[in-house]
């Protein structure tokens, strides 16, 4: 039976039918957690605050996207109230505005306990644009989230949540550089979690890996796709075989946060199941 199912007849003591179920009672390990989420306005992004404001914690809203995250602001402060959420205009390939955002997140919401690198882009035609915001800006908020938060220098430990794909996993191959960036984003990562555990950072780091996902990344694919346009139609194949919403990749970012045995782990997140990546051992 479906968990959330039975969840709702525990909770209920009478039968809930799909649809018709009452929220899952949130995780109190998320209770006045401070998270930072970068592309947060809008698909995915908002989806992870939607969901860690729903399990008690507070947010800073990073993006570019300064018109979407006033209005989207707004909504959310009706909804838990003005002081759960902090928008924060943030390019992630600004080293200086990174910085100012994890100030002014510590000043305003307290110690960052919690950050999701979401913001991505997918342009195979400005490939130098999707490597700088897809890969290098998760490793620049990367190092100046560990600032805040690595145990060894006064922070007080938590998780990075790096949004990959599962193109991060298997090769889609109308998007070779998007493709490669996920993959990097998988590397860096495992090898931060192990770094996290020889080194004692205190921080768990795990990669959330959707299929394909009702957002805006795949509006106008056609264009975007550059060079590599004609294999469109073999990809719409793909997305034609089923789509996500991004409440479910939004689910297995909670499984991710509240499951403190997994470190160094790539969550599929697939239409019909999630399920953890089984990387080959190193001997
Ligand atoms: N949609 C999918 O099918 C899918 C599948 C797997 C993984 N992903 C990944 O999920 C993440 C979110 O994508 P989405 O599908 O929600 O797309 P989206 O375009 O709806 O959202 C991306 C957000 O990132 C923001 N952003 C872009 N560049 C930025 C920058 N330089 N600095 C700060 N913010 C920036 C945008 O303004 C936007 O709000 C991306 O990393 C993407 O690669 C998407
Ligand atoms: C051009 C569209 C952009 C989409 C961006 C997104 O990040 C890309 C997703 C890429 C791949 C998705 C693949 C999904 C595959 C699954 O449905 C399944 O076929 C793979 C099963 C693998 C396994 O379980 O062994």
């Amino acid at each position: 039976m479906d968990s959330h199912v039975t969840a709702a007849i525990q909770s209920t003591g009478r039968v809930a039918f799909k649809g018709l179920r009452p929220p899952p009672p949130p995780h109190m390990a998320l209770q006045d957690q401070v998270a930072v989420v970068t592309g947060a306005v809008q698909g995915i992004g908002r989806a992870m605050a939607e969901i860690l404001l729903r399990n008690g914690a507070k947010v800073a809203l990073l993006d570019v996207n300064e018109a979407a995250g006033k209005s989207l602001k707004e909504v959310l402060d009706k909804q838990h109230g003005p002081e759960r959420t902090l928008f924060l205009s943030c390019d992630v390939e600004s080293e200086e505005q990174i910085r100012a955002a994890f100030q002014r997140t510590a000043g305003a919401l307290g110690a960052v306990d919690i950050v999701c690198n979401n913001a991505g882009v997918l342009n195979e035609a400005e490939w130098e644009k999707t490597i700088s915001v897809n890969l290098v800006a998760v490793v620049r908020v990367t190092y100046i989230a560990l600032e805040h938060m690595n145990k060894m220098s006064g922070g007080r430990g938590g998780v990075i949540i790096n949004t990959a794909s599962m193109a991060g996993l298997f090769p889609l191959l109308s998007c070779p550089v998007y493709t490669a960036t996920k993959y990097g984003v998988v590397g860096f990562t495992r090898a931060m979690a192990a770094n996290s555990t020889a080194l004692g950072f205190g921080i768990r780091f795990n990669a959330l890996c959707p299929g394909f996902v009702q957002t805006d990344i795949l509006d106008n694919i056609y264009e975007r796709l550059g060079q590599f346009s004609q294999l469109s139609a073999e990809t719409q194949v793909f997305v034609d075989k089923g789509v996500l919403k991004t409440s479910e990749v939004a689910e297995g970012l909670l499984e991710l946060l509240t499951n403190d045995t997994k470190n160094g782990e790539a969550l599929q997140v697939m239409c019909s199941s999630q399920k953890y990546m089984k990387f080959p051992v190193f001997t």
